[in-house]
């Protein structure tokens, strides 16, 4: 045993593991079965790493020898893995909040979008913007989901859709992945819509035969990394056989498929991406029980957005037929400038509220199933002795305040650590 570690954290009142067993994923019977110790402590050693979980004595009596770094008293709170937000696109220049006020006087997504906004206008500025513009503004979005607990975050190109832009999004979600005290997953979305000036076949072409196998140069090469493909497979904007093509391409390029599909018209799109071997498929809105079926068999993961389905009063993705049926099933905060929602507590509350997931289904697929999303759950996700040390403790003495609370995030999470290391810290944390 080390003599030293990086940090202690003691007596909480509740420890939530998620998983003790080393699954990579929880279907909906292990979801009801989440493993919660009263009274317990936590370990992270010198790498990062959890080194031991479990109830205080027993940690205790063990540890009598080690000295921390950090030493912190969690009596009264309670400890939950880092959570884990498997969609967003956070990388952009220019608000959209005159077209919110577009949709609340009745336009739909798509009118503006095929009026030339919506992506199109973030488009616009964001190839206007400095790299330097674009990270700091990353950098506010990526502090602001830490301060809410999200410890991995999936971070999407998108709004280049050329090669100039899409490396400069790429270049900054890279630094930002080497500076900030907050885990990526890289995901390359240059089919986030067909540009301006050019037809869906050019653009196809363009991504195809022009954008990965730079891409693919540039990461030889170190300049970035890249975990995943990422088409908007939708009526008006990829078709199936575009999209077939384009993450096929991906897939050789050994990135994992994880797209947007089935959300405002049925396109079948989590059938072709059970028949990719996608890792996941985000919204599904308007997915088939075909669909469902497929991607249960695939293990391919549904990402449900439904802070998305609620701004833009789409169907309620099908959370419970999707767990019924076998699907695994994970959660994000969809942050982009259409939906400016950061917080995974809130996509939480809003899950079981409007898509009558449980609190502990809901928690589940914050953590270890969105990390599965990401091809991460080996090393995030849960609290297992191996995995990152990444953690939060809200000062409250039920886990289950993180999802009824609705709001005010900043009064109940009290640290939030990254690697064993405290990457947020409320000094004046009000009382429940
Ligand atoms: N649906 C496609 N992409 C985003 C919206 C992007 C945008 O409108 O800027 C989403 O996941 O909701
Ligand atoms: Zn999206």
């Amino acid at each position: 045993m080390p003599s030293q570690c990086r940090l202690l954290v003691r007596n909480a009142a509740q420890l939530v593991q998620v998983s003790d067993s080393g699954a990579q994923y929880l279907g909906k019977a292990e979801m009801q079965r989440l493993v919660v110790i009263t009274g317990a402590s936590i370990v992270i050693n010198r790498e990062g790493l959890i080194e031991a979980v479990g109830p205080n004595e027993l940690i205790q009596s063990k540890y009598t020898e080690v000295t921390f770094d950090q030493e912190i008293d969690a009596c009264g709170m309670c400890v939950l893995p880092g959570l884990v937000d498997a969609h967003t696109h956070p990388v952009w220049a220019g608000d959209r909040v005159h077209e919110f006020a577009m949709k609340l006087a009745g336009a739909s997504y798509m009118e503006i979008h095929r009026a030339g906004g919506g992506i199109h206008f973030t488009v616009e500025h964001t190839r206007k913007a400095s790299e330097e513009e674009l990270f700091e503004r990353l950098r506010g979005r990526l502090w602001r989901m830490v301060r809410t607990g999200t410890t991995l975050v999936e971070c999407k190109t998108g709004y280049g859709l050329n090669l100039e832009t899409e490396t400069k999004m790429l270049r900054v979600i890279e630094r930002a992945r080497r500076e900030l005290d907050i885990s990526i997953s890289s995901t390359y979305c240059g089919a986030h819509s067909v540009p301006r000036g050019k037809t869906p076949a050019e653009t196809v072409d363009d991504i195809i035969r022009v954008q990965l196998p730079k891409l693919k140069e540039m990461m030889a090469n170190g300049e970035f990394h890249i975990d995943n493909i990422d088409v908007f497979c939708e009526k008006g904007v990829f078709d199936l056989d575009s999209t077939r093509a384009i993450l096929q391409a991906g897939k050789e390029m050994k990135l994992q498929i994880n797209f947007h599909g089935d959300e405002l018209y049925p396109m079948h799109a989590a059938e072709l991406g059970a028949e990719l071997g996608a890792l996941a498929i985000s919204h599904l809105e308007e997915v088939s029980d075909a669909g469902i079926a497929a991607m249960a068999t695939a293990k391919s993961c549904a990402v449900l957005l439904p802070s998305t389905a609620y701004i833009l009063r789409l169907k309620t993705p099908r959370a419970q037929d999707m767990l019924d049926a076998g699907v695994i099933v994970a959660l994000g905060s969809d942050f982009n400038p259409n939906a400016y929602c950061c917080s995974m507590p809130i996509t939480m509350h809003l899950a079981c509220v409007n898509m009558k997931m449980s609190m502990n289904e809901s928690l589940v697929a914050a953590t270890i199933n969105a990390a599965y999303a990401l091809g991460k759950s080996h090393s995030h996700g849960s609290l297992e002795v191996g995995k990152q040390g990444d953690l939060l403790i809200i000062n409250a003495p039920r886990w289950e305040h993180l999802i009824y609370q609705f709001g005010g995030h900043q009064d109940l999470i009290k640290y939030v650590i990254t690697k064993g290391k405290i990457a947020y810290e409320n000094k004046s944390c009000l009382d429940y």
